[in-house]
């Protein structure tokens, strides 16, 4: 079944642990956590600290999306936090297979993220070391953004790449994603699917995270 990762960007962080609470309820199946420095993106949200606050408020995993310049330095940070999955840009890190294994080694999964303008291939040499692999499917530093459908392709060539090799790495996609977009973006092989707007800014979380389920 595929699983709903809704993003707490699109919370309102007056109320975040109680948001982190009504999303399990809801039937969310991991908590989105979109970490930006500023540099990497234009926009500062939040980091380690966030992850250490909402930590004892659920059971789920915790999956963080690092959209920052030095992936690397923020390791340590999140482990102690109680993060489950740090994912780390391609583009922000020379050093990619480095940074994973670190990941791994702190006791973590491991992610890798793809924007939408970078071709899938430059991810595969390392698919058959990570958890997971993040497609982008809007320009990464803000929510509620328009879905990129030629990101569609990337998606599918990931999937495909991943069967052949017989791979046990889940394919996410984050931006833009409401139940149109999540139904393109599962028939092309997603796994996971990240959703901010399409469910926080409705009134009903559960029913929200059914729809875009499928
Ligand atoms: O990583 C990001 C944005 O950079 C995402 O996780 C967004 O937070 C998703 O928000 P919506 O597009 O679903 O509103
Ligand atoms: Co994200």
């Amino acid at each position: 079944m595929t699983k709903i990762a809704p993003s707490i960007l699109a919370a309102d962080f007056s109320r975040m642990g109680e948001c982190v609470t009504s999303l399990e309820k809801a039937g969310a199946d991991w908590i989105h956590v979109d970490v930006m420095d500023g540099h990497f993106v234009p926009p500062v949200t939040f980091g380690a600290q966030m992850v250490e606050a909402i930590r004892p408020l659920t059971s789920l995993p915790i999956d963080v999306h690092l959209m920052v310049e030095k992936p690397s330095n923020q390791i340590a940070a999140f482990q102690q936090a109680g993060a489950d999955l740090l994912s780390v840009h391609v583009e922000a890190e020379v050093h990619l297979h480095r940074t994973i294994t670190a990941i791994k080694d702190a006791g973590m999964k491991a992610g890798v993220v793809l924007n939408p303008a970078t071709p899938a291939a430059l991810v595969e040499p390392v698919l058959s070391e990570v958890d997971l692999v993040l497609q982008m499917t809007v320009n990464p530093g803000y929510g509620g953004q328009t879905f990129i459908s030629s990101t569609l392709k990337n998606i599918a060539r990931l999937r495909q790449f991943i069967d052949e090799h017989q791979l046990k790495v889940e394919i996410q996609v984050d931006g833009g994603v409401d139940v149109d977009t999540g139904r393109l973006c599962r028939e092309a092989g997603a796994d996971v699917l990240v959703a901010g707007s399409a469910i926080l800014k409705t009134s009903d979380w559960a029913k929200a995270i059914r729809h875009i389920r499928g």
